[in-house]
């Protein structure tokens, strides 16, 4: 008997049945009320006495729970508070974070989280997720056997080793899986009971984690080439036959293995990179956004790129795309892109490009047409010299590399520059939004990865657009899984951007933000899953439904926190 299983699709007043009683049910999270079972359920539930006599409400404790927050006093310490409370009482938790979403993200999710899974091994307290170590590949199926709730419709997996912009963090990059999920719910009305978080323990090469007595992974040097594809494989395949429909989120692996692994498995299961494709829908439907706020169309623009990895190349693509949707000829498209990486400027005379990066490459005759040249390393200044792009876009996770000159000639060239450093944490971050306001004299367009305060300037206050790929993945989970879309395609993430666009206040209004609220997320899930059904349903890739049926199911698989009664089963 499972703990507790799915509570979407429910009425509020439908009972939860469960075998559970006394002190293991107040241990189960997605049961557990603490203070809110009532007077009958008490009896009932064998609780009686192990709780205080009042009765609160929901509302009662989430101003109880908001107390406790506010009076830690730093961010770690609120992540902490909030992490050991969704092990506590995962409706309270959520709750709690939905009626406070824009202040608590940043405390579950970038930057925060980035602390916490540097710090992982000293914040450990309590089971969550599956980590799945490389000396443990024999017993994989065992492992699945184990997991708690076996309903599992979203995973979430990373093997730690490319974290935000924070580098190899082996097994201390759970927290990443776990607070993406918490979003897919917080946001996307993701059923907690439906999802799971997996580590691929496969070593680190952080000698500090290496070095730590206290480090809770596998202490070894990471495995690679033949070894981790092999096991990657098996727990892919396992995975599969366990949940054969199950939605497989890839997140934060580096470079040498995001690409070579989508290819590998997008045609095998329902599947996406979120750095790569959640990234690049994210970042399409904030220019979407911002050419409106410019008054011009992105196919009349170039494009600059610091950083020409995963989330780079990803974005890049999908710009291409888009610039083809609105009539450019695919060459065309791409000779806007300047994607500038380590080496300086791609272009297709350069040695040792990987292979995801050569369809982005400058032919080197367009290089030269421009006044560069071909035959010395290109930087990210000179580009912004001589191709003069009207997008500047920050993936290098490198802090400080969109200098004053940089942003200035940008701001010489273009009336309206469009600057997205949209490296995490916030410490990676290309340039400060205040730094890009303060060297454009307020004129840029700026979205940053990690959340920034309205910059305050010449007496106007600037909100910063948070660019950032948990826009859309709550979203698409949620359309994927109402109309049990099969695969995930390019199409779905380009409709995935325009609903995200087409919600945008700078559509109804010029000087309005590039991106909805934060407290409108679960809203505008809502729409990005609808969009995305539509498509998946228009691909062939879920059964023919119509757009209402589509907007009913999503309706009735959102979840809410929300106490339902309890019985015994
Ligand atoms: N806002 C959002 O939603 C998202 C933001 N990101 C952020 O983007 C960043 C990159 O992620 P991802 O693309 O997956 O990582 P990758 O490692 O795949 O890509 C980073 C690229 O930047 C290059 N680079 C490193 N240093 C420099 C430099 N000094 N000048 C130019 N290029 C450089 C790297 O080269 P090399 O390999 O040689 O080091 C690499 O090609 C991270 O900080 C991440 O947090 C990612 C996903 C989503
Ligand atoms: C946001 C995200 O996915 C990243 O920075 O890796
Ligand atoms: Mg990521």
């Amino acid at each position: 008997m499972p703990e507790a299983t799915a509570t979407h699709g429910h009425s509020e007043n439908e009972p939860i049945r469960t075998d559970l009683r006394g002190a293991p049910l107040l241990e189960t999270a997605l049961l557990n009320k603490s203070t809110a079972f009532d007077e009958e359920e008490r009896d009932l539930l064998g609780l009686r006495g192990l709780l205080p006599p009042h009765v609160s409400t929901l509302g009662d404790q989430v101003r109880r729970t908001y107390e406790a927050y506010s009076r830690k006093d730093n961010d770690l310490e609120r992540h902490i508070y909030l992490r050991a409370l969704q092990d506590r009482n995962e409706t309270l938790f959520y709750r709690l974070v939905i009626d406070h979403l824009p202040e608590m993200m940043p405390i579950l999710y970038t930057p925060t989280v980035g602390e916490a899974c540097q710090t992982f091994s000293e914040i450990y307290r309590r089971p969550r997720g599956l980590f799945i170590s490389y000396p443990d590949r024999d017993r994989i199926e065992q492992m699945l056997d184990n997991v708690p709730l076996p309903d599992v419709q979203v995973i979430v997996a990373t093997d730690g080793e490319r974290i935000l912009g924070l580098g190899d963090q082996g097994a201390g990059g759970m927290g990443i899986p776990i607070g993406k999920l918490s979003l897919y719910t917080a946001c996307g009305g993701i059923d907690p009971a439906t999802t799971l978080p997996i580590l691929l323990d496969v070593g680190t090469n952080n000698q500090e984690r290496l070095d730590d007595p206290l480090y809770i992974g596998w202490k070894h040097e990471r495995i690679t080439g033949q070894d981790y594809d092999d096991f990657v494989d098996r727990v892919i395949q396992a995975l599969k036959r366990r949940w054969p429909d199950v939605l497989f989120q890839f997140e934060d692996f580096a470079q040498t293995h995001a690409g070579p692994l989508l290819n590998r498995y997008r045609d095998q299961l329902c599947t996406f990179n979120d750095d790569i494709q959640g990234t690049a829908c994210v970042a399409v439907g904030t220019l979407f956004a911002a050419a409106n706020v410019v008054g011009r169309r992105l196919s009349d623009m170039r494009f600059g790129f610091l950083g020409a990895g995963a989330a780079g190349c990803g974005i890049a693509s999908q710009i291409v795309q888009a610039l083809i949707e609105e009539g450019l000829p695919p060459d065309e498209a791409r000779r806007r892109m300047f994607m500038v990486d380590r080496y300086g400027l791609l272009h297709d005379a350069m040695p040792n490009l990987l292979d995801f990066q050569k369809p982005l490459a400058q032919p080197a005759d367009h290089v030269s047409s421009l006044g560069m040249d071909p035959g010395q390393a290109i930087g990210l200044d000179m580009v912004a010299e001589k191709a003069a792009p009207d997008v500047l876009l920050g993936v290098s996770g490198q802090p400080g590399l969109f200098t004053e000159t940089i942003i200035r000639t940008l701001a010489a060239k273009h009336e309206r520059p469009i600057v997205f450093p949209l490296s995490n944490p916030t410490s990676r971050v290309e340039a400060t939004p205040a730094q890009v306001l303060q060297w454009s004299d307020g004129r840029a367009v700026v979205a940053t990865g990690s959340p920034f305060a309205p910059i305050s300037q010449g007496g106007k206050s600037y909100p910063i657009a948070q660019c950032n790929n948990s826009y859309i993945f709550p979203g698409m989970g949620l359309g994927i899984l109402a109309v049990g879309a099969r695969r995930v395609s390019d199409a779905m993430f380009m409709a995935a951007s325009r609903a995200l666009g087409e919600q945008a206040p700078a559509l109804k209004d010029p000087t309005g933000a590039i991106l909805p609220p934060l407290a409108d997320a679960r809203a505008v899930s809502v729409k990005i899953a609808e969009a995305v059904a539509r498509q998946a349903v228009k691909e062939g890739l879920a059964p023919e439904i119509g757009d209402a049926e589509i907007s009913e199911r999503i309706t009735a698989r959102f979840w809410t926190p929300q106490y339902r009664p309890i019985r015994p089963a």
